[in-house]
């Protein structure tokens, strides 16, 4: 159904370009209750839910890069990345989750940490939130209490002042979609409210107007003097036609993807602002067939389309995979009310090479498309990549990953060279093996791998690692056949 890669002939990237590898605090810290950070959504389901942890592990320790960040560093120096992205623990900086009380620890940990990113002259590229919400502020009812919106501007304004004379670039959420439609219109990831067709779209409410009231604080108060950039990463699984002639396949992967992505790209980075008016209909359309008396997704009102819109410097894209529209109708798996019930298409992920996570399929042109119809649905915005990559169960010899890399790769450049679409960086993900969330450490993400078997985790680096040291140092995707499959026969590299 989709074409094949195309046998694109690029291998240099633009002048400026730039590259970096991600992490997240839950995923790497690990000491979850020392020196004064409280407990967090992930703590708490972790530690109540274990079955809900495919492999039973937690982020209790995980990579201990609370103990072991310097060692982080040095990786990051021999990858040779110009940043390095990575995200706050609210509740090691605001314990009680108010700006009440700042732990001294907390603060120390990420100034110690950010001046050894500077004596390697590495960026940092800071994200404030990435799903790891104190767990005080969740029994307030979370993203889902619009008191949210001053307790996020509080963090971040305690952020800005005390880190943001070496931060000079933040991210505000990690993929909105992930918060609101796993965590709070389902259980796929804490605190699993499973608050389906209700909690999600209550969550974007606040969420949006959070990541708003934080960009016009940074706009207000601390850009003329840090003169940073702040920005929002927003995921896409990308939906296609499973055949593109079919009309109404091509009309309802519009349709999901306004869902997916749009739902929270639109506010930000359209004219028009607000939610997209096809989600707006359908949700009103499914409630009131419910009974509900009123849909259960309202838009903004005039105040808030115009405080929204434009608060973002950048447009964050985090991606990974595109999956199929096969039809019209209700998903077997849907619940009822919810986003994918609103949606109304049935989808498979049938599509390109396995990866060890279920929902991840190898499917490099849904790359470029997605892409393209960034620059045309959000007037040509400057795009950072600040997520791109492939798990697998553990293996030194990651062919898959550097083959993975080198094709999405490979469709970055064709839509900057054929399409004028303006990405600016790329990301991979990550720099290590880390929590997987509902995985654990069993689907492994990491140029590095960590042996969790070790107390003293030992990080050692993958092929991969390898691939993408001479990547940032050449800035060009290499070719030698020592990143080729030597079990395979070497198709178009
Ligand atoms: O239905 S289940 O819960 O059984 C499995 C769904 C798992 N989700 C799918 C979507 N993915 C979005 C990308 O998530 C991103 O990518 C990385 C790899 O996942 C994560 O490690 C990063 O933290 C996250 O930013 C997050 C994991």
């Amino acid at each position: 159904a989709l074409s094949q890669t195309s046998s694109a002939h690029y291998t240099k990237f633009p002048e400026g370009f730039t590259f970096g590898v991600a992490t997240a605090a839950y995923q790497i810290e690990g000491a979850w209750n020392v020196s004064g950070k409280s407990e967090n959504v992930w703590d708490r389901l972790t530690h109540t839910r274990p079955d809900m942890i495919a492999d039973g592990t937690n982020g209790d320790i995980a990579c201990d890069s609370y103990n072991r960040y310097r060692e982080d560093v040095e990786e990051l120096a021999y990858l040779g990345v110009d940043f390095y992205r990575f995200s706050l623990s609210w509740a090691r900086i605001l314990p009680t989750g108010q700006v009440n009380y700042l732990n001294p620890d907390g603060i120390r940990y990420y100034n110690d940490l950010l001046e050894a990113l500077e004596a390697k002259n590495i960026e940092p590229l800071v994200t404030l939130f990435h799903w790891d919400l104190p767990q005080s502020l969740q029994d307030l009812g979370g993203w889902a209490n619009p008191k949210m919106i001053e307790y996020f501007r509080d963090y971040a304004d305690v952020c800005f002042r005390e880190f943001g004379d070496k931060i000079k670039s933040w991210i505000t959420f990690n993929e909105p979609y992930e918060i609101c439609e796993d965590a709070y219109g389902d259980e796929k990831k804490a605190p699993a409210v499973n608050s389906h067709g209700v909690g999600n779209y209550l969550c974007s409410d606040t969420l949006l107007k959070a990541h708003a009231e934080v960009y016009h604080l940074y706009n207000d108060t601390y850009r003329s003097k840090q003169n940073g950039k702040v920005m929002i990463s927003i995921n896409s699984i990308w939906y296609e036609p499973k055949d593109p002639e079919n009309a109404e396949q091509v009309t309802l992967a519009e349709v999901a993807n306004q869902f997916k992505f749009g739902w929270f790209a639109h506010p930000i980075f359209t004219e028009e602002g607000g939610y997209p008016s096809i989600m707006v209909e359908n949700v009103a359309r499914q409630s009131e067939a419910e009974g509900y008396p009123r849909p259960r997704l309202e838009q903004f009102d005039e105040y808030w389309i115009q405080r929204i819109k434009g608060t973002s410097d950048f447009l964050g894209i985090n991606h990974y995979t595109t999956h199929l529209i096969t039809g019209a109708g209700v998903d077997p798996v849907a619940k009822s009310p919810s986003w994918l019930k609103d949606i109304g298409a049935l989808t498979t992920m049938e599509v390109g090479e396995e990866s060890a996570s279920e929902w991840l399929r190898v499917v490099p042109t849904g790359f470029a498309n997605l892409l393209r119809w960034c620059k045309s649905s959000y007037n040509d915005p400057p795009i950072y990549i600040t997520e791109n990559g492939v798990s697998d169960r553990g293996t030194l010899q990651d062919y898959k990953r550097i083959q993975y890399f080198n094709d999405y790769l490979t469709e970055i450049l064709n839509v900057i060279y054929e399409d004028g679409v303006n990405v600016l960086g790329y990301t991979a993900w990550t720099l290590m093996d880390n929590f997987e969330w509902r995985a654990g450490f069993s689907e492994r993400f990491g140029l590095y791998y960590v042996d969790i078997n070790d107390p003293a985790l030992p990080r050692t680096p993958k092929l991969s690692a390898e691939y993408y040291r001479q990547l940032t140092n050449t800035r060009e995707l290499p070719q030698d056949d020592r990143f080729k499959d030597p079990a395979k026969v070497h198709d178009e590299f």
